[in-house]
């Protein structure tokens, strides 16, 4: 379904600020794949969401996206058929436009639903039915501007707007590092249901390791734009959050005291 094949990417090359972050770097995921990926501070993890994004290209390698090559092709263009959220609540939906109008932006990304009178009856009523189904009571706010929502809320929203037409592939970097404990595991909860009811490959970054073991099916620990190391089946289900630690603290052979991940 997602495959990098030995991408390549150097910041500001040729400069005193010249930063190789990743370099051959390979990672394939399944069609229904749900991948969390953690590691330390300025691993490669964001830069990897970047490149599939389509923010910048890869210096070298490939991607591809159920069999098509997207490796040049435009950030807006793989927008289509690649959702996205990002750790800032803020980023995402249109502070000024209403519940209504964020969700029938994201709703006619598939061209299909174009009409030049806007949506139809039924069409806002699916919207509002969806937008219920996230249980914050936004159904009763449908003209509420979403500059007046709650970070919670927001991202809640940006996370239905993503996926409300199926994306092939649904990237999540810290969506809920900006959040409080309860809205954050509110919105986790929403994420798990959202990704299991639309079998949707995804990838999700965070610094919290037991979201990490406890959501989809796979995790990616990182360190300097490499693997460490890749768990699935028996032996992730086995991993506790502890034992986790120690093996990266092996890998890593250094004390994580001072790193965000230990932290949440
Ligand atoms: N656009 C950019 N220009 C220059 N350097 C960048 C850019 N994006 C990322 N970097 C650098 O690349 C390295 C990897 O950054 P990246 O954001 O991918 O790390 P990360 O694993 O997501 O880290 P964190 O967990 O701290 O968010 C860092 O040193 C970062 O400063």
């Amino acid at each position: 379904m997602l495959t990098l094949d030995r991408i390549s990417k150097t910041f500001d090359p040729g400069t005193a600020s010249e930063k190789k972050v990743l370099e051959n770097f390979s990672l394939h995921l399944d069609r229904g794949e749900f991948v969390t990926v953690i590691g330390s501070n300025g691993a490669g993890k964001s830069t990897i969401i970047n490149a599939v994004s389509g923010a910048f290209y890869v210096d070298s390698g490939r991607i591809a996206l159920d069999g098509q090559d997207i490796t040049f092709m435009k950030d807006y263009r793989r927008a289509h058929f690649i959702g996205r959220l990002f750790q800032d609540p803020m980023q995402g939906t249109a502070p000024s436009m209403s519940v209504e109008e964020n969700l029938s932006l994201a709703f006619i990304r598939n061209d299909e639903h174009v009409s030049p009178f806007g949506l139809s009856a039924r069409e806002k009523k699916y919207l509002r039915d969806r937008v219920a189904t996230l249980e914050l009571g936004l159904e009763n706010r449908m003209s509420a501007r979403v500059g007046t929502l709650s970070g919670g809320q927001r991202q809640a929203l940006t996370l239905l707007m993503a996926t409300l037409v199926t994306p092939k592939l649904l990237m999540l970097d810290e969506h809920t590092a900006a959040l409080d404990p309860a809205t954050a595991e509110k919105v986790l909860a929403l994420t798990k249901n959202i990704v299991a009811e639309n079998k949707l490959t995804c990838m999700m970054i965070t610094h919290n390791i037991s979201s990490a073991l406890a959501l989809g099916s796979r995790t990616i620990m990182m360190d300097n734009g490499r693997i460490l190391f890749d768990l699935r089946d028996e032996e992730r289900a086995r991993m506790t959050v502890p034992a986790l630690l120690d093996r990266f603290k092996e890998a890593m052979q250094k004390n994580l005291d001072n790193d965000r991940m230990l932290l949440s």
